[in-house]
């Protein structure tokens, strides 16, 4: 499902859809201009503006009560024009039967007219364009990036929030809920509390991606500067192992001890399946591996370079993190930029940039696809550009946190054969014990915020009684030889 098709975009295939964003970002706002600019007297302009909509509106196929319904977010100023006329001092005048002041009308009416059709016409310009492609159409208009990239994140922000809305709208009606009903007001008031909360912790987790591929807050511009903090480049320890975790202990703000003491080596190049059960800590302990999470108690290193504050840019350069949700990875307006996002905040610029970005988009047989919005993508085809995202900062270490979830089986046998071919160091988080078999000769399990077992998958995975103990099962039918 694509959240970007909410409360304010109609899709649709009319001419007017069809036109490039930038020339109907153009239009929109000459026609403001227009409007603002025109004396309040010339009442035959306004109904001409007023015809001119219409006329867009049935070329592009959306009724007038679909902005009737829209036109609501007028309302307070609406209010206002219509106190103006008894408030407004001057003259007075009879209208309908009612002593008004002429000068308070006539600023109550330039008022209306005026919002209404720009309002109007900034809803026929987002019922016909895509949000992604009003982005698109900014940056087109050489718009400054960083304006950009904050529209970016408030829409994806935006987003996040009516997808929210939309799941658990669904999850409520599925349950027997009609949110029509007055008395559900109470519910639906409890509804608004909770999604927020979510809309927050999905905010949090897009958060999170973003600083793991070198996001300090800070947009990189064009000259190099901005993007992570850090001290300049550590060479790695060609000698150290590619990641030795002791005794790592967390627990979460609220309390809740998500780790107790793990312990961990991998050898460069080894590829490691991290199983167990729900709540087991897998995520909590791959979040670690790039200082995304931090603070407890115990020791990470990647190629002999601790994982502290200091060397974070460092650590996020080597250890790239894929989060089991895409959708939690990609938030700019096409695939191309995206990936482009965590090499960008390293410092990479020009044609430096633009070939590591083709490298990653190849990489995952994405490079078609370098210019459609992500949000257009199908599941698997997001999975891999969000793989990308994390090749093109060309880590060391690659943790992959659930690649297989939610993929169709050619999707799924198509992103293991990408990560077989990749030469590097990787970890891979997963329920799916027939994928940790394929992809990775060693396995750890780890249960309780601890490592329980080590060692080769096959072994691990025939070993029925260890796997009954910690809650894990091979798939009906699926036997080791
Ligand atoms: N933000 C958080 N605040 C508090 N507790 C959390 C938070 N995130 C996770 N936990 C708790 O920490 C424990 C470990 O969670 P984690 O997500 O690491 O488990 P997991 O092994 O990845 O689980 P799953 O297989 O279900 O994804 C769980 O008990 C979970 O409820």
């Amino acid at each position: 499902m694509s959240a970007g098709h909410g409360f304010l975009h109609r899709p649709g295939d009319s001419p007017v859809h069809r036109l490039a964003p930038q020339v109907k970002i153009v239009a929109a706002v000459v026609a403001v201009l227009c409007v603002v600019a025109t004396p309040r007297e010339a009442f035959w302009a306004f109904g001409a503006y007023l015809l001119a909509l219409a006329a867009v509106w049935a070329v592009a196929r959306v009724p007038v009560r679909w902005f009737a319904a829209r036109s609501v977010i007028e309302a307070p100023f609406v209010l206002l024009a219509l106190l103006l006329p008894v408030t407004g001092g001057g003259g007075r005048v009879d209208l309908l039967g009612l002593s008004v002041s002429a000068e308070g009308t006539m600023a109550g009416w330039n008022i209306l007219v005026k919002g209404t059709l720009g309002l109007l016409t900034s809803l026929t310009l987002a019922a016909t364009t895509a949000p992604q492609d009003l982005l698109l159409g900014l940056q087109r208009l050489r718009t400054p990036s960083v304006l950009i990239t904050i529209a970016t994140l408030m829409l994806r922000y935006a987003e996040v929030i009516v997808g929210e809305a939309k799941r658990m709208r669904v999850a409520r009606i599925s349950r027997g809920d009609d949110p029509r009903f007055l008395w559900q007001l109470g519910a639906t008031a409890r509804g608004v509390g909770s999604l927020f909360i979510r809309s927050y912790e999905r905010g949090e987790r897009v958060h999170l991606a973003m600083v793991s591929r070198g996001w300090t807050g800070r947009m990189p511009d064009a000259a190099g500067a901005g993007g992570a903090e850090g001290a300049a480049p550590v060479e790695p320890r060609r000698s150290a192992p590619a990641l030795v975790v002791e005794q790592l202990a967390y627990a979460y703000p609220d309390g809740h001890q998500a780790l107790f003491g793990v312990n961990l080596r991998v050898e460069r190049g080894e590829r490691v399946a991290v199983l167990g059960p729900n709540g087991a800590g897998k995520t909590t302990f791959a979040l670690h591996l790039n200082g995304v999470l931090g603070g407890g108690s115990g020791r990470v290193e990647v190629a002999g370079l601790p994982v502290e504050k200091a060397h974070l840019k460092e650590i996020r350069r080597r250890v790239g993190v894929v989060f089991q949700d895409p959708d939690d990875q990609l938030f700019l307006p096409t695939a191309r930029q995206d990936v482009a996002f965590g090499p960008a905040n390293f410092g990479l610029r020009g044609a430096e940039l633009d070939e590591r970005v083709a490298r990653a988009l190849a990489a995952v047989g994405m490079a078609d696809f370098a210019d459609r919005s992500p949000l257009h993508l199908s599941g698997g085809q997001r999975r891999r550009v969000a793989l990308a995202t994390v090749l093109a900062c060309d880590p060391e270490i690659l943790v992959l946190d659930e690649p297989s979830a939610n993929l169709e089986p050619v999707a799924r046998r198509e992103l293991a054969e990408v990560l077989l071919g990749l030469d590097r160091t990787m970890l891979m988080v997963t329920h799916d014990l027939p994928y940790a078999l394929q992809l990775c000769p060693r396995s750890v399990l780890i249960d309780g915020g601890v490592v329980v077992a080590d060692g080769p998958t096959r072994e691990l995975l025939a070993d029925t009684g260890l796997l009954a103990r910690h809650r894990l099962e091979l798939p009906f039918g699926f036997h080791l030889g």
